[in-house]
């Protein structure tokens, strides 16, 4: 048995609860664990949902998303912070006044699952923009985020290097456009902004129906790496490569009927 000699570095998400596990705060706590983070949570919705879909949302209030907030913080040497579900703009802006406490924050703009369901409130998309990108360190739209965000279409790795640049433009430090959802290739793309350059990130594709949580993992991956200490482009090129790793691992899992989990490890 290995002993860690002093603290871990300690990761946080604000994040909403996937009762099948699979995304949102069970996948990045299983995420930060696999980085031997000390993960912290702050709950912002409870979901009904499993492989197959989302059956009910319910948000939790601001006031309690504060609360939770305040208690971790006043306590814990936050050195990282991912966002995920944040379910309404109301709670987009109370992280957002927040952010001067979010060290290092990487903002997943969940919007809508992979499922189809939504996970925020429909046509309020402008509060991420407006609110909370200016204080982010990076943030990881997929292809449908990217276009709903913009108000176009971003449909193949040249609308995504595009896309990259013009959300850029709203203040955070890195963007992220995921190219999980392209088909047609043998490696899935990222377009990467960083520094006034667009470049792209690449992982040999790993064919299998088990990619619920890739975008979560991915994110909190890089919140775990940056609250290690790792440099932005080195924290990113490291999450993609564990997100690879962890679909090879339940690559042919079969648990659940519809889109399974990925093998955070140590399976
Ligand atoms: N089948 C796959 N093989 C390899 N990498 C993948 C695969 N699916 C997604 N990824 C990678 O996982 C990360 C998350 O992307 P994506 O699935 O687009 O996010 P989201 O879950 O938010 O839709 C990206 O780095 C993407 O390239
Ligand atoms: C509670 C919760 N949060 C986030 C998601 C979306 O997960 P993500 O990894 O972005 O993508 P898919 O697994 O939907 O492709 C979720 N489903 N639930």
């Amino acid at each position: 048995m290995s002993v860690l000699a002093g603290n871990p570095p300690v990761a946080l998400t604000i994040a909403g609860s996937d009762s099948g596990g699979g995304a949102g705060v069970q996948a990045d706590l299983k995420t930060f664990a696999a980085h031997r983070a000390f993960g912290t949570s702050v709950i912002t919705a409870l979901t009904a949902q499993n492989t197959v879909g989302v059956r009910a949302i319910s948000a939790v209030a601001p006031e309690f998303v504060a609360a939770q907030l305040e208690a971790v913080l006043d306590d814990l040497p936050v050195a990282a912070v991912k966002t995920g579900m944040l379910a309404t703009p109301e709670t987009v802006a109370l992280v957002a006044r927040f952010a001067p406490r979010l060290p290092n924050l990487v903002v997943d703009p969940v919007l809508v699952a992979s499922s189809g369901d939504r996970l925020f409130t429909a046509d309020a998309e402008r509060a991420y923009l407006e609110l909370l990108f200016p204080h982010a360190a990076v943030v990881t739209p997929n292809l449908r985020e990217a276009s709903v965000l913009l108000g176009r279409d971003v449909l193949d790795a040249d609308d995504a290097v595009k896309a990259a640049a013009d959300l850029a433009a709203y203040g955070p430090r890195c963007v992220v456009v995921k190219g999980g959802h392209l088909r047609g290739s043998a490696e899935a793309v990222d377009a990467v902004w960083f520094d006034g350059r667009t470049s792209l990130m690449t992982a040999p594709w790993i064919d299998t129906a088990n990619n619920h949580g890739t975008g979560c993992t991915f994110a909190a991956a890089t919140a775990a790496n940056l609250a290690a200490g790792a440099e932005l482009p080195v924290a990113l090129a490291e999450a993609k490569t564990y997100v690879h790793a962890a679909l090879s691992r339940s690559a042919s899992w079969s648990l659940g009927a519809g889109h399974g989990p990925l093998g955070w490890g140590p399976f």
